[in-house]
């Protein structure tokens, strides 16, 4: 990437400030190096995790409490795949942390450290770095969360970053894709389609007048909301679960497939936001958009029946929205039938996000 392409970018304002050191030797000194930037940048995120050495050593070494298993996850981000290029460097440390978030609460694992690995643009200015890190550490406040360790690599081709994450789950508890029984009913966190509505303003696909609407939708695509707090108590309950990444149709066939077992979806119990209601406005086609748009990062598990009374006092307690679907049936393994508001299938031209 050339330096011009890395001037300095306009931010929106509504994250913070970003500190004034820039790539530029004139204004800021000489660069810190990869070292240096290690020194500066990182080293303070791991100063909470012993396990993680002061990020001076070749590994990190931990061990796992008694009675514990530990749950890892990676899952990378790639600029003008995952994030637009331009999008602020504390939002795309807040999506890439809290991805990985989402898996560990899909699991039922709490969070523990992470790994972490940068691949920059050579002329990407420290100043982004500092933002970006910036956004790792609130974010590893929010989430208690740690830094262990990493890489840092520059690159010729767009910004490419990558997180393993490391939980804790109480042995034997993590729950897994495969736990589905023909009769459970299926379950939904939250509110689903708003991040592609999002990804639609984002990209000037779409407008959105009302300012605090636009906000709340790019907001939900920006910085994604793990049910860390509910993915843990949802062991012993739940008997199959995973996180919507690539959609809900999509990822609900995963489960589907992973269990032996088809589902049916009633589209209009999906919890939309009121947002995404008034922009569907009762279109088909846009509902079919917000089933398998993705990045949600909203859990859907199954569950017997009898499990809604203990559901519901986990959503009052924990104030995570968990509202029922439909249900997993015996049938062709990993088919998803979505039934509109007349009981007919609605139509699908994909069932979501896949990268080939
Ligand atoms: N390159 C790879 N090497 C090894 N395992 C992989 C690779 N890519 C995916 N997997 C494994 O395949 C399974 C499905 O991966 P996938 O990335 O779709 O899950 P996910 O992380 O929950 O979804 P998403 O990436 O959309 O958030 C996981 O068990 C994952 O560990
Ligand atoms: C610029 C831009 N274009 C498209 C999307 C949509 N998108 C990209 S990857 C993905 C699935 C989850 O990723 P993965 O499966 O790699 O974990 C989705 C829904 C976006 N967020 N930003
Ligand atoms: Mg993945
Ligand atoms: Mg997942
Ligand atoms: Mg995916």
């Amino acid at each position: 990437m050339s330096p011009a392409r890395c001037a300095p970018r306009i931010w929106p304002s509504r994250t913070p400030a970003v500190p004034a050191r820039r790539n530029d030797p004139a204004a800021a000194g000489p660069p810190l190096g990869e070292f240096g930037r290690i020194e500066r940048f990182f080293k303070p995120l791991a100063a909470g995790f012993p396990g993680a050495r002061g990020l001076a050593d070749d590994a990190a070494v931990f061990g796992v409490p008694a009675g514990k298993e530990l749950v890892v996850t990676t899952d990378a981000m790639v600029a003008g795949v995952h994030f637009l290029p331009d999008d602020h460097p504390a939002d795309i440390a807040a999506k890439l942390l809290r991805t990985n978030l989402s898996d560990l609460a899909a699991m039922a694992a709490e969070p523990l450290a992470y790994t972490l690995v940068t691949a920059l643009p050579r002329g990407l200015g420290e100043e982004w770095l500092a933002a970006f890190a910036a956004g790792l550490a609130a974010d590893q406040e929010r989430f208690g969360i740690a830094l262990a360790g990493g890489d840092s690599v520059g690159t010729s081709g767009p910004i490419t970053l990558s997180v393993t994450a490391f939980g804790l789950v109480p042995a034997g508890r993590a729950v897994p894709r495969w736990g589905g029984r023909a009769g459970d009913c299926l379950f939904v966190t939250g509110t689903i389609g708003d991040a592609t509505l999002g990804l639609d303003i984002a990209l000037g696909r779409r407008v959105v007048e009302d300012v605090a609407v636009r906000e709340s939708l790019l907001a939900r695509l920006r910085r994604p909301d793990p049910r860390t707090t509910l993915g843990p108590r949802l062991a012993g309950l739940a008997t199959a679960m995973l996180d919507v990444s690539d959609g809900l149709v999509a990822d609900l066939g995963h489960l589907c497939a992973e269990s032996g077992l088809s589902a049916v979806v009633e589209a209009a119990k999906v919890p939309l936001s009121p947002a995404a209601r008034a922009l569907a406005g009762g279109d088909s086609a846009v509902l079919a958009r917000l089933l398998t748009g993705g990045d949600d990062y909203e859990l859907l598990f199954s569950a017997p029946a009898g499990a809604r009374p203990a559901l519901q006092d986990l959503a009052l307690r924990t104030g995570v929205p968990v509202t029922g679907i439909g249900r997993l049936e015996a049938g062709e393994a990993g088919a998803v039938t979505v039934l509109d508001a007349g009981g007919a299938p609605l139509a699908l031209p994909r069932r979501g996000w896949e990268h080939f």
